[in-house]
Order: structure tokens, then sequence, then C-alpha cells
């Protein structure tokens, strides 16, 4: 049973004894690891020449208590008895009741402990300011060691090599083709420059999608040391700058600490979530971050708390976003943006194959040969239950199958020492008394090494057993609709996650003479609010138009949603998709399920440019649509997608709504749109038409 160990406020060291100091490296020596040892010793060292001029040196050997009375190679021997580590949850079950209260009361018991303890602290100390000059020289100490410490003039040697860098980028990401030519410019750029210097790239990007590893791959591929942090809600200047000495416990700046981890003067630093940087009263963090990364300054970075300049040119700062819009202008005019939208099926297919399951296997101490996962099993794990851009909960997803597979490989009695036969473990007694067998009989195997039969337990995952492993499909809030009714029309939103399909749904409330009005809802902001009352007025005047008896607008009152109300939308593009919604209730046609369409429209109906033109395509393709209308503004960046992409994709180009009308209604996208209201003469034209096609 191991030993149960709670902290309590007695336990933390905060008392350091100088005599006993020495006692103790002594007693430890054997533990403590090399390099800490050569630490420890080159602190004692420097003590020793402070203590004369000196009394306060508390802080130097709090430290060094810490460094050794850490547990350095001592570990409890672990258990993996599954069935005994059974029977003990099982008999915490039993008690859990009483345990939970247990727990609790020893909880508050420890908190008020410490919490009585930081009382008599304070009461002793003025916190928390100490002017630095007042004999205070453990600040005074500390502040020179981060001076000694600093890289000055050490660099790591860069490679510039692009053949090498090429085949790295693509040993540890799959696809991402676009992403990686722009990396590769850039090194070659830097090659013949002789420095990569003076360039600030933005990765963006929904999450999950590789901007984190991939910043780390560049590192690897130009040899420079790789730091991250994260600027996610930030709000507090000092972080980046650092604290001025005034203060107790001041410490430097975030890119300090970065450069004493790494100890180079060149590194990789990746900026995490640079788009959701927060305010502060004291100062705006993104002009910290402007004198942090502009290459025109950074060669004098002045640290609040050094007090000296630092020269971070040679630093190459990566950036991270989930959405660029949302960069603080400034900074985002010196980054060089890349996008990366996320994945189809297809590619998320590859990744999950020859990345994530490879690296998860090997997490959990898995032999790929004992796990055999089918192509329907991954492909409906990715369709049915990760279908975000990302691949980070399909990483999760597989992670918890693993570590299920890992389960039922150790309960049938598999482990490294004692590898060999081959069983579905999906039913643990069909394989428990299969594993006896040494026929093949329905889902055992038997496979033989040599002359001697081993038997290796393998766990056999297919689309009939995978819920199993990760329960029932979640409700996908994106296939609402296996067939769209009148009035349901797709568009392509785009959002800091991604692109997603975004239905526009209308319905008929009431009529009367002159009763004509229009209700929106679903959590929309100004701008799409206003894309609904346009809407209404070119869907109105196209009525007029096409059916000039029909007066269903002049005395209809109407409702308009767009579904998944708990989260707020906005943005002009739904407005072509909003009127054609309006115009397929007026007229009682539906529109094809596989259609979807996007584009800002004008009171005169005009279609304008829209944005996310790769995001909305990824998302369209995962829906199953077969046809896009886009802006014919946007042609370019249809034209700049991979032809994977837009692969079994009709795309229809459009500037006038009534092109829409045309693809939507009298069917020019090519099949027939059958419902049942529709007139003969609409009934004819299809049939004409699809003869011709
Ligand atoms: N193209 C790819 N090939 C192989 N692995 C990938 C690819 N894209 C993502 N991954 C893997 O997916 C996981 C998540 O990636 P990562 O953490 O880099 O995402 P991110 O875009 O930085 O997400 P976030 O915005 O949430 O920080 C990592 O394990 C990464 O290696």
């Amino acid at each position: 049973m191991p030993e149960e160990s709670n902290l309590n406020s007695k336990d933390i060291s905060t008392t350091m004894n100088r005599e006993n100091l020495r006692e103790k490296i002594n007693a430890n020596k054997d533990k403590i690891p090399e390099h800490v040892l050569k630490v420890i010793e080159e602190e004692l060292t420097k003590l020793q020449s402070l203590e004369a001029t000196s009394s306060d040196n508390d802080a130097t050997y709090n430290y060094l208590d810490w460094l050794i009375v850490l547990p350095w190679e001592n570990f409890s021997s672990e258990n993996f008895d599954v069935p005994r580590a059974k029977k003990i949850l099982d008999a915490f079950g039993a008690n859990k009741h009483q345990n939970q209260e247990l727990d609790i009361h020893k909880r508050l018991e420890l908190t008020l402990g410490l919490v009585e303890k930081q009382v008599e602290i304070n009461k002793k100390e003025k916190y928390p300011l100490c002017e630095v000059d007042c004999g205070d020289s453990s600040s005074n100490y500390e502040y020179l060691e981060w001076l000694t410490v600093l890289p000055w003039g050490n660099f790591s040697k860069e490679n510039y090599d692009v053949l090498r860098a090429e085949k790295m980028l693509n040993e540890e990401h799959y696809g991402l083709s676009d992403v990686k030519e722009r990396i590769l410019e850039f090194i070659a750029v830097a090659s013949l420059r002789g420095t990569s210097q003076g360039k600030i790239i933005c990765l963006s990007g929904p999450p999950g999608v590789g901007k984190t590893s991939i910043g780390r791959s560049i590192a690897r591929a130009l040899d420079r040391k790789f730091f991250k942090f994260s600027v996610g809600g930030l709000d507090d200047v000092d972080e980046i700058k650092g604290n001025r000495r005034t203060y107790r416990g001041a410490l430097p700046g975030k890119m300090v600490q970065c450069l004493k981890s790494v100890g180079t003067e060149n590194p990789l630093v990746l900026i995490d979530e640079i788009d959701k940087l927060g305010r502060c009263r004291s100062g705006d963090p993104a002009n910290a971050l402007l004198d942090l990364l502009d290459p025109q300054q950074n060669a004098n970075f002045t640290d609040d708390y050094l007090n000296v300049p630092i020269d971070l040119s040679k630093v190459l700062f990566v950036c991270t976003a989930n959405e660029t819009d949302k960069i603080p202008g400034p900074l985002l005019d010196r980054m060089e943006v890349i996008k990366i939208a996320g994945y189809l099926t297809d590619e998320k297919m590859h990744i999950a194959r020859h990345h994530l399951e490879k690296t998860t296997c090997r997490d959990c101490g898995i032999k790929p040969e004992q796990v055999d996962a089918s192509d329907a099993a991954l492909r409906s794990l990715i369709e049915n239950y990760c279908r975000e851009p990302g691949v980070r909960n399909l990483q999760n997803h597989i992670d918890k199958i693993y570590r299920k597979i890992a389960l039922k490989l150790v309960r049938e009695g598999a482990s490294p020492e004692t590898p060999a036969v081959s069983v579905d473990a999906s039913d643990t007694s069909k394989s428990s008394s299969a594993k006896t067998n040494s026929e093949s009989t329905g889902n055992l195997k038997t496979e033989q090494s040599g002359a001697v039969a081993e038997t290796v337990v393998k766990v056999m995952i297919d689309e009939s057993n995978l819920a199993e492993y990760v329960g029932k499909p979640v409700f996908d809030a994106e296939k609402i609709y296996e067939k769209t009714p009148v009035g349901v029309v797709m568009g392509l939103a785009w959002t800091s996650m991604g692109g997603s399909p975004l239905y526009i749904e209308t319905t008929f409330v009431e009529e009367g003479e002159g009763k004509g009005d229009l209700r929106v809802t679903g959590q929309l902001g100004d701008v799409m609010k206003e894309s609904a009352e346009i809407a209404h007025t070119v869907a109105t005047r196209f009525l007029l138009e096409k059916e000039p008896k029909n007066r269903f607008f002049a005395n209809s009152k109407l409702h308009l949603h767009v579904p998944d109300g708990a989260s707020s939308k906005d943005g002009p593009s739904a407005g072509c998709t909003m009127i054609t919604s309006l115009l397929s209730l007026a007229m009682k046609k539906p529109v094809r399920k596989d259609l979807a369409m996007t584009g800002e429209v004008t009171l005169t109906g005009r279609i304008l440019q829209i944005g996310g033109v790769k995001e909305k395509t990824v998302a369209a393709r995962r829906s199953q649509v077969k046809t896009i209308i886009f802006p014919k503004a946007n042609r370019p960046d249809v034209d700049e997608l991979p032809e994977n992409m837009k692969e079994g994709l009709g795309v229809h180009y459009v500037d006038e709504y009534e092109q829409i009308f045309e693809l939507a209604f009298e069917n020019h996208l090519g099949s027939p749109l059958l419902n049942n209201g529709r007139k003969l003469k609409s009934l004819l034209w299809d049939l004409v038409c699809s003869c011709f096609h």
C-alpha cells in the first residue's frame, strides 16, 4: 500500500538551515543528478563570497533547500495488477460516502491552517513594497544572477538546408502543402540572405490543426531552440516587460525567462493565442508585444527588471491565432500570416493512421501488431465523433480507445514479457475462452512465429464495436436536416473554430392583409440583423418580378431563425442564403439539401465578396455538399485552393442575386428539383433540362 501524503502547512519548508545545508547535500549527493549538483555548488560558492557583506541570503538558501530535498530518482515501485486494482476500487466504492466526508474535513483543516499562517506572515511583514536599495541583498543578488545567466552572444548555428527541412516537415506533418511551401520559401530566402531576421510568421487557423506542432518543426528544421508562451488572456504588461525591481519578488518578463531557459540568443519563440490578448488600465499588452516583436525596435529591447538593452533581433518569432481580425492592427501589419483551414476526412484518416495512432500506441506501451483498427472504424470515428476542422479531438478519442485497449490487453494477460495469440478482445468472455484454443475460430486467430507458437493478444476494432470504446456518437449539430424543407437553405459560416454549415430557416407565422413582417432570432449581431432586413426587401422585389400575383410577403408575418441559438453570430455573408430561404417559403419550392451558398447582398441584389473561402469549402465538403455558390469576386480565392479540397464539388460564381435564383429555383444546377406543390410549367422545365443533361 503506498504511503499517503497530505500537504500540510508544517511541511512547507520555509526556513533554511545554513548549518546543515552541507550535511544535507552530502546525504543526498548520490541521488541528486549531476547537473543539479553543479548548480548547487555554483550557488554555494557565490553565497560564500557574498556572505561577508550580506546577512540576508534567505532566498538562495531556500532555493538550495528545495533543490536538495526533491526526491531525485526515488520511485515507489508501481503495481500494475489490474484485478487487485479493481478490488481496491470496488472497496473504495463501498466506503465512498464516508471517504468523501473525511476528505472534505481534511481539506477544510488544511485550508484554515494555511490561511492562519499567511495572516501571521502578513502581520510581521509589510507587504508588498520594499525599496531595493534598503539593503535587501538577496534581491540584488537575484538581479545579478539574472544578468549573468543570460546567454550573451551565445547562438545556435542555423541550418538553412531546404531539402532537409522539407523532409523533416513532411515526416512530421501530413498535408499542409501550402504552409510547408511558404516555410520552405522563408528558409530559402534566409539561406540567400544568410539570416532569417526581420520576419514574424503568424500561423492562423482553428484549434488542433497543427499550428504549434508545425512551429516546433520549423525550429527543428532550422536547428534553433524552441520556446513557447501563451499570451491568451494576458492583461499584465509586466508579464512581457518584467516587474520593476522595487517590487518584492520582482521577476523579469517572459522573454528574459525564455532566453535563460533556452540558453541561446536566437531561439524560435512561439507566441500562442496572440488574438486573445487582454487589456488592462496600467498599459496595453499589445504595445509591449510590439516592442518585443517589431524587428525595427527589438535590437534594443528593455526589460523593466533588467533595465539593460537586450538584442532580440536574432529571435525568430512565430505567433499563432485562431482569428487574424482579432490581432491588434499594428501587430498584424508586421506579420506574415499563413492560414491553415482545417482537414478533410481523407486527410484526417491519413493523419490518424500515420501520426496519431503511432504516437498513441507508443505512449500506451502497445505494439502495433496488438491492435487491428479497421478503416471503417476510423472513418466512422472521424465522421460521427470528430467532425471539427482540427485533429485534437480525434487525438483525444484515439487516446481513449488505446487506453481501453491497454486495459483489455493487460486483462487478457498480454505483457511485454509474454507476447503472443490474437483475439477480438471486444468481448472479454469470448476472448478469455478463446485464448485456450489454438485454431482460428470467429474472433480468435493464432499467430505462429517460427517453430514456437507465440500468443499475441490482438484487439480488433471495427465500426460494430467502436461505441464500446468511445460511447455513442455525439449529436451532430451540423447535420440537422437529412432533407431540407421549404424555407430552409444551407449557408456557410466561418468562425475562429473553422468553417461550418449554417442553416437559415424561415417559417410562416400568420397571414393578414398588410401584415407583412419579419421576426429574426438566433443570437444575431447587428450586421446580420440588417442582412435579414435587406434580404426581406430584396426577396419581396424578386417575388414581385417572378410571380406578380403572389402577395405572400405583403400579407405574411414571417419568422427567420438561424439555429444553434446559444452561439452568437454576425457578419453579412448569409445575405444571399436569407433571400433564398424567404423565396423558398414564398414560392413553396424547397432547395436541394446538397446546395450551399454564401455571399453578401446589396439592396439592389448585387453579390459582394466574403471571407473564409477555404474554411467554408472544407465545411461544405464535410457536410456532403455537392454544389457551392460563391461571389464572383472570390474566384481567385477558390482558384488558389488545393485541388483535393475541391474534388467532387461544383462551384458556381455569381455577382447578381438573379443568378442564384436561377441556380436554386430554376434548376440550372444540373439535376431536377422535385417538390409537391410544383406548377406544371416547372415540371416541364425540369423534364426538358434533365433530357439535356
Ligand atoms: N498535418 C498534421 N500531421 C500530423 N499531425 C498533425 C497534423 N496537424 C495536427 N497534428 C497533430 O495534432 C495535434 C494538435 O496540434 P497542435 O497542438 O499543433 O494544434 P494547434 O493548431 O496549435 O491548436 P491550438 O490552436 O488549440 O493551440 C498535435 O499532436 C499535432 O502533432
